[in-house]
C-alpha cells in the first residue's frame, strides 16, 4: 500500500500539554499507518488531516489509489516524560530474567495497540485502540529509586487482596523492588495513618481471604494533603484500587502530581463488584461474586418449591447496573423473574409483576424472583420516606427494595387476591463480595497487577489498566470515570435473558405511557 503524504505538522502545536508525541518513520507508517509513539523524541508528523483531542489523535491518510485509509484512533495514556523530559530510562531487568529466557517476545512492541471495537465491517473505520499493556524494553525507574505503595478505596470486592499481593510480588519478583508501603483504610490513610510495609513474605497467603488486607474507606479525598504526603514520603509509584469514585480520585491526584512536576506514576486499578466500569470487559471478583449468588438463587429454589405458593426473593448488589442480577439469573436458569435499575418495572395491572407472579403460581406453584439492590428505589420512595440520604463518598443510600417487594407481594395476594403466598426473603448482599476470588478472577486479577507493575515501571501514568476484548490495555484514567458501565437493554444479552425467563418486558406502563414512551425511557435510561 503507497501512501501518499503531502504535508507534515509539529504535534506540540496541538497538544498544548507540550506531550512528545513523535511520528513513526514513513516505512513505520507505511506497516502501520495510523499510530503515534510517545517514546520516540521527533515531533514532526506526517499526515494529511487528523482529528485530536488531548491524548486521542485520529488520522487519515489517502492511499495512492485515492482510497482513505482512516479512523485509527489512539487513547493514550501520559507519560511521565510528557512533564519531565529529561528523564533517564533503563533497560528492563526482565531482560536477564531466567522466567522470561524463553519467551518469543519479552517487551511489548511500542505500536501494539488494542482496539476497543472488535466487530467490523469491510468498510467501516478503525476506531479507538488503547496501549498494550505490558513490560516495555525500557523502565524509568531503577530498583533502589523506586519507592511504591498501594491503596484500596469503596466497597469489598472478591480479589482485592490477590491485587494487592501480586503488585508486591510482581514488582519484587519482576524488578527486583524493595521498598512497597500500604496505605490503610483508604485515601484518608495517606494523611491520617501510618503506612505498613510490604513484602512477599508479608503478603503471601492474603489472597486466601476476602475483603483488603489494607483496609479501605469512602470519603476523605483531599488531593492536596494526598500529594503532599506522597511528595513528603518520597513516594514515587502509586497503585490505587478502586471502583468508579476510587479512579476519579487517582486521576486528580495524577493531574496534580504533573502540575508540581513530580515523578510519580499513578496506577489506577479498577474494582467493583457492580461491573459498572466502563470500557473494560469485566471488573474482577464479578464472576466470583455471579458464582456466589447461586447459592443463594438455589437456596431460595429449594425453599419455594418445597411449598405451596412458594415466593422467593433474592436481592443481589448493583446500585446502577444490574450486571449480578442478570448474569447470575442467566447461569442458574431458576429464576423467573429478574428485576434491575436499568429497566423499569411495575405491579399492578395487566403486563405488570403480580399479573406474572399469580400465573406462575397457578402453572409451577412456586417462582424466584431475583433483584438488583438499585431496581425499583423511584416507587419505594414514593411509598415510603423520600430518601436523600448518602454515604461518605456521596453516593445515594439505597432502600431495601427486597422488603418492599416482599411486603407489597403479600399485601396484595393476601388482601386482594385473597391467596395465601410463602415469602422467602434471601438478602446475600454482602456474603456474595466478602469471599475470596475463585481461580479465574485470581489469574485475572495477577494480570490486572502485573500490568500496572510494568506500567508504572516504563513511565506511564494517569492510566488504568483492564482487558479490552480480552486484551489488557492501558487507558486513560478519565476514559473509565466519564460514564457508567450499565445493562444495555438493546444489546442481546438482556434480550437472552427474557427470552430465558419468559418475565413481561414491562413495556406498557400502569401509568398509561404508550408503549413507544416507555421503550423511549428505557433506552434512555439504559445509554
Ligand atoms: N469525584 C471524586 N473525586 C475525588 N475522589 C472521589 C470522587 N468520588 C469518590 N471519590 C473518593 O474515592 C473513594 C471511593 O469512592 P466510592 O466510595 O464512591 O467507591 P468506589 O471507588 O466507586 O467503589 P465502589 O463503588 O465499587 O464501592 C472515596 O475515598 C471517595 O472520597
Ligand atoms: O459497603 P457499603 O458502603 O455498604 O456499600 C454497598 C455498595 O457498595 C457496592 O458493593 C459497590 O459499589 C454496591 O453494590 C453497594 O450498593
Ligand atoms: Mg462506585
Amino acid at each position: 500500500m503507497d501512501l501518499s503524504i503531502p504535508s507534515s505538522f509539529s504535534v506540540s502545536e496541538i497538544f498544548p500539554s507540550s506531550r512528545s508525541l513523535s511520528p513513526p518513520s514513513f516505512q513505520k507508517l507505511r506497516l502501520f499507518p495510523f499510530i503515534y509513539d510517545s517514546n520516540l523524541k521527533s515531533r514532526n508528523f506526517p499526515t494529511r488531516s487528523l482529528f485530536c483531542r488531548q491524548n486521542r489523535l485520529s488520522l487519515r491518510a489517502q492511499t495512492s489509489n485515492g482510497a482513505l485509509n482512516d479512523g485509527f484512533v489512539l487513547e493514550d495514556v501520559p507519560h511521565l516524560t510528557d512533564f519531565l523530559p529529561d528523564l533517564p530510562s533503563y533497560p528492563n531487568p526482565l531482560q536477564s530474567s531466567q522466567a522470561y529466557a524463553i519467551v518469543k517476545q519479552t517487551f511489548v512492541a511500542p505500536e501494539d495497540a488494542v482496539a476497543q471495537k472488535i466487530v467490523v465491517q469491510k468498510d467501516s473505520s478503525r476506531g479507538v485502540h488503547f496501549r498494550r499493556a505490558g513490560p516495555r524494553e525500557k523502565v524509568y525507574f531503577t530498583p533502589e529509586e523506586v519507592r511504591a505503595c498501594i491503596v484500596t478505596c469503596g466497597g469489598l470486592c472478591p480479589g482485592i487482596n490477590t491485587v494487592i499481593r501480586e503488585i508486591v510480588c510482581g514488582l519484587n519478583y519482576m524488578y527486583g523492588v524493595n521498598d512497597i508501603l500500604g496505605i490503610e483504610g483508604g485515601y484518608r490513610g495517606f494523611y491520617s495513618k501510618n503506612t505498613v510495609t510490604l513484602t512477599p513474605k508479608v503478603v503471601n497467603d492474603i489472597h486466601k481471604r476476602g475483603g483488603t488486607f489494607l483496609r479501605t474507606s469512602r470519603g476523605g479525598h483531599d488531593t492536596h494533603k494526598i500529594v503532599d504526603n506522597i511528595q513528603d514520603r518520597g513516594i514515587n509509584q502509586v497503585y490505587i484500587i478502586g471502583g468508579d469514585g476510587t479512579q476519579k480520585g487517582a486521576d486528580l491526584i495524577y493531574k496534580e502530581v504533573e502540575k508540581r512536576g513530580l515523578r510519580v506514576a499513578v496506577a489506577g486499578i479498577p474494582k467493583t463488584i457492580d461491573n459498572d466500569i466502563a470500557v473494560i470487559d469485566k471488573s474482577f471478583g464479578f464472576d466470583t461474586a455471579v458464582e456466589e449468588a447461586q447459592r443463594a438463587i438455589n437456596a431460595a429454589h429449594v425453599e419455594v418449591e418445597s411449598v405451596e405458593n412458594g415466593v422467593g426473593i433474592v436481592k443481589l448488589m448493583g446500585r446502577y447496573s444490574g450486571f449480578i442480577a442478570m448474569y447470575a439469573t442467566l447461569a442458574s436458569r431458576d429464576v423467573d423473574c429478574c428485576l434491575i435499575p436499568e429497566s423499569p418495572f411495575y405491579l399492578e395491572g395487566p403486563g405488570g409483576l403480580f399479573e406474572f407472579i399469580e400465573q406462575r403460581l397457578k402453572e409451577n406453584g412456586h417462582l424466584v424472583i431475583v433483584i438488583a439492590e438499585g431496581a425499583g428505589q423511584e416507587y419505594i420512595a414514593q411509598s415510603t420516606r423520600t430518601n436523600d440520604e448518602r454515604d461518605a463518598s456521596g453516593n445515594r443510600l439505597l432502600l431495601d427494595v427486597g422488603l418492599w417487594l416482599s411486603q407489597n407481594i403479600k399485601d396484595h395476594f393476601v388482601n386482594v387476591r385473597k391467596m395465601q403466598v410463602n415469602m422467602k426473603y434471601i438478602d446475600p448482599t454482602y456474603m456474595i463480595r466478602a469471599i475470596p476470588s475463585n481461580a479465574s478472577d485470581n489469574i485475572y486479577c495477577t494480570l490486572l497487577a502485573h500490568s500496572a507493575v510494568h506500567g508504572a515501571m516504563a513511565g506511564y501514568t494517569g492510566f488504568t489498566v483492564g482487558p479490552v476484548n480480552s486484551r489488557h490495555a492501558y487507558i486513560p484514567i478519565a476514559r473509565v470515570t466519564e460514564a457508567q458501565n450499565t445493562v444495555k437493554l438493546t444489546d442481546r444479552m438482556w434480550a437472552r435473558l427474557l427470552a430465558s425467563t419468559n418475565q413481561p418486558s414491562f413495556l406498557n406502563s400502569d401509568d398509561g405511557e404508550t408503549v413507544e414512551v416507555r421503550k423511549d425511557k428505557m433506552k434512555i435510561n439504559s445509554t
